[in-house]
């Protein structure tokens, strides 16, 4: 895959694990789907899990939504690149659609907690790229999870008080985006991705796409 735009015949690139993390109900559900949407070629990470299907949830869509027993066979056969528990139920990222997407230089967007996030980090660290998502406000944060629609009342004060928890966790993360406006939260995060795509060391036969301009320019 070319670095795209650019006319840089001949220059490949390796492709990025794009990691968005938040507490629950801090937008990153709406920004994957918006990234997902205004980027050719990236492509989403589809995790299976063990909690019920949602209103409006596809299977094979938004998640894989499988029982206990066939995630348990998914760790066994290591068949999950990496998995954690959440909120009582268990998630994980299955591995073979991502090592294609990257084998092929295609870029993979993640919505993952800060476990899945580290295990990805530890496995192949330079090839990840992780944004953690705020929220502008804990009033925003609960109001928007009252506007979901999704959860009980029970979940919601729940997902609440495990927000702390994942918030904590920011400072592992390469950058911080406040969700505040979903504009403006949206372009900062594609800056982000487009930014980290140009990275040079991400970029292969750079060297002779170089050779080549000062070969031209010695004629
Ligand atoms: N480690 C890990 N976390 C995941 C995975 N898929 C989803 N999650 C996280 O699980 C949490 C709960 O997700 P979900 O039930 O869809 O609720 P949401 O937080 O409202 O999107 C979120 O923090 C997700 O980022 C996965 O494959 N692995
Ligand atoms: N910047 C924003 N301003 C107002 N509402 C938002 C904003 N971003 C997301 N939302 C809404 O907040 C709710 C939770 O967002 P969602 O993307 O599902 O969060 P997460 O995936 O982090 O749990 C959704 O109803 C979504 O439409």
């Amino acid at each position: 895959m070319t670095t795209g735009g650019h006319g840089t015949d001949g220059v490949e690139r390796r492709g990025l694990m794009f990691v968005l993390s938040s507490p629950s109900g801090a937008g990153k559900t709406t920004l994957s789907r918006m990234l997902i949407a205004e980027t050719p070629g990236l492509q989403m990470s589809i995790s299976a899990t063990t909690r019920p299907m949602r209103p409006g949830e596809v299977d094979g869509k938004d998640y894989f939504f499988v029982d206990q027993k066939r995630f348990e066979l998914m760790v066994e056969n290591g068949e999950l690149l990496e998995w954690a528990h959440v909120f009582g139920n268990r998630y994980g990222t299955p591995r073979g659609p991502v090592e294609a997407a990257l084998a092929s230089g295609r870029d993979v967007l993640f919505d993952i907690d800060w476990q899945g996030t580290q295990q990805l980090r530890d496995r192949s660290g330079k090839d990840v790229v992780s944004v953690f998502i705020l929220p502008p406000s804990v009033a925003a944060l609960e109001q928007r999870l009252h506007t979901r629609a999704q959860d009980s009342d029970e979940v919601i004060r729940g997902r609440m008080k495990k927000a702390g928890d994942e918030m904590s966790h920011f400072d592992a993360y390469d950058y911080i985006v406040v969700n505040d406006n979903i504009g403006i939260a949206f372009e900062a995060v594609r800056s982000i991705l487009r930014a980290e795509q140009l990275k040079r060391e991400r970029q292969v036969g750079l060297e002779g796409f170089v050779r080549g301009l000062r070969n031209q320019l010695e004629k």
